[in-house]
């Protein structure tokens, strides 16, 4: 077991992270791989898109709660979606673990203490994350090995990337210094429009940017997502797009990128 945990990170929402975690799962897991995706957004989007509701379920935030407490959780936690692919799901509870963590001891490694105890078993762990740079991302990016970066080719998306760096090398500094920036994924790509052209120009500046201000390479990978609307179609359906619509264009990219990552 290569026992990799890495974070799917962007404190700006709706640019793909949940659906990157599905199919870059998936993808992982009809390699063979074993693989865990970890919820950890309140708003629960992968949760949701893989079909389970985990109000009445012990979730990401029962196991966050218990970790604080110093309670045992107990088994069956993790749900299997599939073979070789697990699941553990969050709720809009985990909102509410932000004000607790505020008067916790370590409150930013507490993710890290339950995730040390499972990854033994899995290939990769995928955490999502949620669209903030508040405790919740901070636990995140505290109990990774790696972060994948993905981005719309818009102009805040490109924006905010130096926002982010910034905060994962105050992260490599102060609390985990083995943190790897594996790359950035471009999704929802038009190629057809100039402006997203444009913007992935703006991309690749913005890493040469990071370079001269935090000496830090990033690559962007070579594979982009495509926009589709087979994504939308795929979430509502709950199936990863690689499971609703092979053949599709996203399914593939998604496919290309996962062998890209992992080599
Ligand atoms: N390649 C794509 N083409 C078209 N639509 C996409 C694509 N990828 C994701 N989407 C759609 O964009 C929306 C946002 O995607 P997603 O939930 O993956 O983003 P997110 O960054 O996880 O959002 P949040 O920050 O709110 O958790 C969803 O409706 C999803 O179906």
């Amino acid at each position: 077991m290569k026992n990799k945990v890495t974070a799917i990170v962007n404190q700006k929402g709706g640019i793909g992270k949940t659906t990157t975690a599905l199919n870059l799962g998936y993808a992982l897991s009809e390699e063979g791989k074993k693989v865990l995706l970890i919820d950890f957004d309140p708003q629960a989007s992968l949760t949701a898109s893989v079909g389970i509701n985990a109000d009445n379920k012990t979730n990401i935030y029962t196991l966050m709660a218990n970790s604080i407490e110093e309670k045992e959780t107990g088994e069956n936690y993790i749900v299997n979606i599939k073979n070789n692919l697990d699941i553990i799901p969050s709720t809009l509870d985990l909102a509410g673990i932000e004000m607790t963590l505020v008067n916790v001891m370590s409150r930013e490694t507490i993710l890290k203490s339950i995730i040390d105890e499972i990854k033994k078993d899995y290939d990769y762990v995928l955490i999502d994350c949620s669209p903030s740079l508040g405790t919740l991302t901070i636990n995140a990016l505290a109990a990774c090995d790696s972060v994948i970066i993905p981005v719309t080719p818009e102009y805040l998306s490109a924006k905010g990337l130096g926002l982010l760096v910034k905060n994962i090398n105050l992260i490599k500094k102060r609390i985990n210094p083995n943190i790897v920036i594996d790359g950035i994924l471009i999704t929802m790509l038009n190629k057809r429009t100039n402006l997203s052209k444009e913007m992935v120009k703006a991309i690749n500046e913005s890493t040469r940017y990071i370079k001269n201000q935090y000496d830090l390479d990033i690559k962007v990978f070579e594979n982009k997502i495509p926009i589709s609307v087979k994504a939308g179609e795929a979430m509502l359906y709950k199936q990863s797009v690689i499971q609703y619509d092979p053949k599709n264009q996203v399914a593939g990219a998604y496919k290309e990128f996962a062998r890209e990552w992992v080599i």
